[in-house]
């Protein structure tokens, strides 16, 4: 069965374009790097309106270059090697600016968080019209049954021509996940595909085997050492590509050359700034065959820009990214105290020594 046998006749294909930093911390700039990239460094703190990935607050760094502005928000969970990563996509924002774009939208999904039926209802009829949702699965403490109400509802609430995918954050083994798949498609009357049910490359080829629903692959691609490892073993069906873990536009944009499988583009849950990055490869990457999980703005109770970055008819418009500039009124509204700033100036000295 190929690929596209598996993934159905899917191609949602769209083919073709200020501020002062408060709160700055002056950071030195470093050997041969224009100063200009690291003088504007602001650290924010904004509260999410439900835990997602274990966080109540995503905090993050936003660096002003000559390009425009760049983010650094690596998950704590993170070390200084591997945030080396995400320190290239922010420079690279920053000082280079993003590739020329093939589409002038990006058709995005809404992402549902663990909640109950009502809120997911309600999470997807407020998305903007999205019709495709995300959906998390797998949550510590919850089981089958919460989630098939979760599904059904969002089901329900998208109707039958819209898609839903479920992601599990690679908390299933192989049994379990062959089992829960079978529940969850049938709770949400089809998956488009499941986002990492399980952890390792070999159980993801495993599972691919033992189940009709399609398979995509995101932590065996961004916290890999080595991502063509999924390809090599048909372990995916779809790729996720998250712009800061991978290293940015133009890294994510070989590795999707280098999968030569269809790829998504999803966010690391950031403002409207490190979102405006996700858009940036979205909107130039060849073809496009599936929503993007960029509408997580919503996810945020706050946003450094305003307007924050917003699904328009389900999509995001890919001049309205290309404007997302910092506002002095929502940096000094989302400002990290002086603690949280402190952390984060000190691990970004940790991440740029690693980056020399
Ligand atoms: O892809 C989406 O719909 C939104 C982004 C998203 O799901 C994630 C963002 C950041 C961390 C992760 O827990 C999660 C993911 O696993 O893809
Ligand atoms: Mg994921």
């Amino acid at each position: 069965m190929t690929v596209r046998q598996r993934l159905g006749s899917k191609v949602s294909e769209t083919r073709g374009g200020s501020g002062a930093a408060a709160g700055s911390v002056t950071l030195p700039s470093v050997g041969r790097r224009r100063a200009s990239t690291l003088s504007r460094v602001h650290v924010y703190a904004i509260p999410l309106r439900t835990r997602f990935r274990r966080i109540a607050v995503r905090e993050g760094v936003l660096v002003r270059g000559d390009a425009g502005w760049g983010e650094f928000s690596p998950f704590w969970d993170y070390d200084a090697a591997e945030s080396a990563a995400w320190w290239r996509a922010t420079r690279e924002a920053a000082d280079e600016g993003f590739p020329a774009p093939v589409r002038d939208r990006v058709p995005v999904n809404v992402t549902v968080p663990a909640v109950g039926p009502d809120a997911a209802r309600r999470i997807v009829l407020a998305s903007g019209g999205c019709t495709t949702a995300k959906v998390k699965v797998a949550e510590p403490g919850q089981g089958a049954a919460e989630e098939a109400d979760r599904l059904a509802a969002v089901r329900d609430a998208l109707g039958p021509g819209g898609s839903i995918r479920i992601d599990a954050n690679a908390a299933w083994d192989v049994d379990t996940a062959v089992e829960r798949l079978k529940v969850l498609d049938r709770a949400a009357r089809g998956l488009e595909y499941a986002e990492q049910p399980v952890a390792s490359v070999r159980d993801l080829a495993r599972l691919r085997r033992a189940t009709h629903v399609p398979i995509a692959a995101d932590e065996s691609i961004r916290r890999a050492e080595d991502p063509m490892a999924v390809v090599r073993a048909e372990a995916a069906d779809v790729v996720v590509l998250k712009v800061q873990p991978l290293g940015g536009v133009r890294a994510c944009l070989d590795l999707a050359e280098q999968v030569g499988l269809p790829v998504v583009v999803s966010s690391a849950l950031e403002s409207s700034v490190g979102l405006a990055a996700g858009v940036a490869l979205a909107a130039a990457l060849p073809e496009l065959p599936f929503a993007c999980g960029l509408a997580t703005a919503q996810l945020l109770t706050d946003d450094v820009a305003d307007p924050s970055l917003l699904p328009v008819d389900g999509a995001l418009p890919v001049a309205a990214a290309r404007a997302v500039v910092p506002s002095q009124e929502r940096l000094a509204a989302t400002a990290a105290d002086a603690a949280t700033e402190a952390r984060w100036t000190e691990r970004l000295a940790a991440v740029r020594a690693v980056s020399r």
